[in-house]
């Protein structure tokens, strides 16, 4: 079993990326890409959510029309005012973190070698894409993933994560219907049909904490590769600590968060239904050696049986 890389710190008070020949070998080019790559910083465009739900019939079109700009010409948008309370993500990150705080052998239960692995149907799963011993590529990158609708899969530990994570499970399905909605709206398609045909109250909804602990040497790894999101929409939160990028017009960018703002992006079965229109765009998250990081990613699918045909 992969140690997660959180437990491999701790243990050998690590000043440099075990073997980064191992780190990452495949990819040297692609790396030395990352260390001299000029990154430009970009502020996505800004959703205000209470508008959509209870702003005049104007201001709803004009967000309608907002996100319709946003889903074309970046595939990602920050969202505000959006009712989750920041004591609720707080106690999520909290949760989360007392999760990787777990000894090696409470976490291994849930360990898994490859969570890419389609035979993988396990409801919790956590794991690390780094090994070191492996000659394989790994990333900097531990993680949690659980299982959170149609059925609610709640993890005994650490006690108060099932809780907060179940609400935030219905809230974040909250919005993120809302905004699919808005989203058919701009597309001129029924969204009530497609709703329907959709099944949303059914769909699959998969929670994951990426932890991303400080790395002393970041220009040697890379926290999660690039690659694009199945489902319709993911619904991104972080600590306050920025690492992900996106593809846009070619070009990498980092993404500059609003504090306490939801990031959303298309995801593949959005770029179907949307006839291609809407991307599902590629994106990646690097590491840094001052801040662990950590982000919650929901992501938000259809049922698994629905046919986008
Ligand atoms: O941590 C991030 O910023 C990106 C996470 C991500 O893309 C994912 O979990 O699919
Ligand atoms: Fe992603």
């Amino acid at each position: 079993m992969g140690i997660m890389i959180k437990d491999l710190i701790e243990s050998n008070d690590l000043i440099s990326v075990p073997n980064s020949k191992h780190a990452l070998p495949a990819k040297a080019e692609d790396l030395a890409m990352l260390a001299e790559e000029e990154v430009e910083q970009v502020t996505l465009p800004v959703i205000d959510f209470s508008l959509l739900t209870s702003g005049s019939a104007d201001q709803r079109s004009q967000i309608i029309e907002d996100l319709r700009n946003a889903c074309l010409h970046w595939g990602f948008f920050m969202v505000t005012n959006h009712g989750v309370p920041e004591s609720m993500k707080e106690e999520l990150i909290n949760s989360c973190m007392s999760f990787f705080d777990l000894s090696p052998e409470e976490k291994s239960v849930y360990e898994v070698e490859n969570a890419l692995d389609p035979c993988i149907l396990d409801p919790i799963i956590c794991g690390t894409n780094f090994n070191p011993a492996s000659k394989s590529v790994s990333f900097w990158r531990d993680y949690l993933r659980i299982l959170v609708h149609p059925v609610f899969h709640s993890p005994p530990k650490p006690e108060g994560l099932s809780e907060v994570l179940s609400d935030y499970s219905r809230r974040s399905r909250d919005i993120t219907k809302e905004l699919l909605r808005a989203i058919m709206e701009g597309l001129e398609l029924q969204e009530d049909d497609i709703e329907k045909s959709l099944e949303l109250k059914s769909g699959v909804q998969k929670f994951s904490a990426n932890l991303y602990p400080l790395c002393p040497q970041p220009e040697l790894a890379v926290g999660l590769p690039p690659h694009a999101d199945h489902g319709l929409l993911t619904l991104l939160m972080q600590n306050d600590v920025g690492g992900l990028q996106i593809k846009n017009k070619g070009k990498w960018v980092a993404v500059n968060a609003i504090p306490n703002s939801i990031m959303v992006n298309i995801g593949d079965h959005m770029e179907v239904l949307s006839n291609g229109k809407y991307k599902s765009v590629l994106h990646r998250a690097v590491v840094n050696n001052k801040e662990t990081r950590i982000s919650l990613v929901m992501t938000n699918g259809p049922p698994t049986r629905t046919s986008l045909s």
